[in-house]
């Protein structure tokens, strides 16, 4: 069945947690033992059921820490298969959003009625663009708070399409709901009779998807070298990892990156069963015909690939530490199993959340999001974002504390596309 996967973004409160309840809810997605928990709830509750406790999964994780991976929930209507990533309002959380919406096909950016488009929404909708989202629906929420007005929904609209209309979204839909009483979320509201529009269902479950699942080159990096030295496996050496992107065939004439040593891949292996063919973003074992020298966060790829292999590079970055980043600071580049020292070496923009126009700074504060140019001690193996969604983001870590500074889309990996006009004072080198 066809799948489409999408994101939640919006502030603290708006209600994303309680429009997923719904929408699992009413959707029949909730397992019987979830909805008895809910069900006793209710009734100290005060009768009502509270949505957001779905979620609550999502919130035990996040509080444990987990930052890398963003959780997941997934449901099923009869018309298509739904994967959603929360991504929690707090600002602190943008991270999480940007890693979660790395492979999102669309992006519900959620209002309140009574707030209107704010900051947060901007931004939001700036970061999703920038990672590639190309259906955005804006959702109305709490329009019950509001007296299911059309004209504040009209003109909450208005203002979103000025966004719409700066940052060319290919495609948005605005769509008054109350997530609490589930109008216009996958029941249509008789509140709301001016709406002519699809429900938030309906028109998630129509949306076209991303159809081409592996439109890119063969990527695979290497996460874990595994060698039991068993008396039974004296010899045994595999690569395991997950395909990034494309096919692996067995056969394939392989070069390792950033070494660039070449060799055949000898067997492919999924769930210790040899395959012929395994494909992204499937987990597999490589074995290799020689034994030649590869690492974790190597990346193999077929000799007709051409992964950028590079110590310098211009990325955008979304800031996310409390300390301003500035020139010259060092810091770790995380590239999935790869991590390598480097510095900043040039903050070349920022852009104004405000107008989305581009200006020139020499720091970045807490959610900026800027142009830098990067130089990395050892050689990274990336792509640029827009070629490849996965290869071409990272994050960076500080070196001492292990605290994710900021999350990274590649934006430039050849010298001769780089930013021209770099103000001079703040080059800066390793
Ligand atoms: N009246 C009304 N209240 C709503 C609606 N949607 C959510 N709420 C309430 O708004 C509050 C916040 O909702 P949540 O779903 O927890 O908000 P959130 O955006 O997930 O918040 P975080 O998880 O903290 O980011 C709760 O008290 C909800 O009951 C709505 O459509 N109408």
């Amino acid at each position: 069945m066809d799948l489409l996967r999408f994101i939640t973004c919006g502030s603290v409160d708006d209600g994303k947690s309680t429009l997923i309840g719904r929408l699992l809810y009413d959707s029949d997605s909730v397992s019987l033992d979830v909805l008895a928990t809910l069900e006793k709830r209710r009734a100290t509750a005060g009768g009502t059921v509270d949505l957001a406790l779905l979620t609550d999964g999502l919130k035990a994780e996040r509080e444990q820490g987990i930052t890398i991976d963003v959780a997941h929930k997934y449901f099923t209507t009869p018309r298509r298969k739904f994967i959603i990533t929360d991504a929690p309002g707090h600002v602190q959380y943008t991270r999480n959003m940007v890693t979660g919406a790395s492979n999102a096909d669309l992006a519900i950016v959620l209002v309140d009625a009574r707030q209107g488009v704010i900051e947060q929404t901007r931004r939001h909708t700036l970061l999703a663009s920038l990672l590639g989202i190309q259906h955005f629906v804006l959702a109305v929420n709490k329009m019950d708070l509001v007296g299911h007005e059309e004209v504040i929904f009209r003109n909450i609209v208005a203002d979103y399409q000025a966004i719409a209309g700066q940052l060319r979204l290919p495609n948005v839909v605005a769509i008054p709901l109350s997530a609490l009483n589930g109008d216009n979320v996958v029941r249509r509201s008789d509140f709301l009779p001016w709406y002519q529009g699809p429900g938030l269902l309906e028109h998630l479950e129509s949306v076209p998807a991303a159809t081409d699942a592996n439109p890119n080159e063969p990527r695979f990096q290497v996460q874990y070298v595994i060698r039991p030295q068993t008396e039974e496996l004296p010899d045994y050496r595999g690569y395991a990892g997950r395909i990034q992107s494309g096919t692996y065939q067995a056969g394939d004439r392989v070069r390792i990156w950033p070494s660039g040593l070449e060799t055949v891949i000898e067997a492919i292996e999924v769930n210790q069963q040899e395959v012929a063919a395994a494909s992204a973003p499937q987990g597999v074992v490589l074995r290799l015909r020689e034994d030649v020298d590869v690492s974790r966060g190597d990346t193999i790829v077929p000799t007709a690939a051409h992964p950028a292999v590079v110590r310098e590079l211009e990325a955008t970055l979304c800031w996310m530490d409390e300390r301003p980043l500035r020139a010259g600071r060092k810091l770790l580049v995380q590239h999935h199993a790869a991590t390598v020292k480097a510095a900043v070496t040039t903050i070349l923009q920022k852009t104004n959340i405000e107008t989305f126009e581009s200006q020139g700074t020499d720091e970045a504060k807490l959610n900026d999001i800027v142009r830098v140019r990067l130089k990395t001690a050892l050689p990274l193996v990336v792509d640029e974002y827009h070629q490849n969604r996965v290869t071409g983001a990272f994050i960076l870590v500080d070196e001492q504390t292990g605290a994710t500074l900021a999350a990274g889309l590649v934006a430039a990996t050849d010298p001769e596309y780089f930013t021209d006009e770099v103000p001079a004072e703040a080059a800066f080198s390793i």
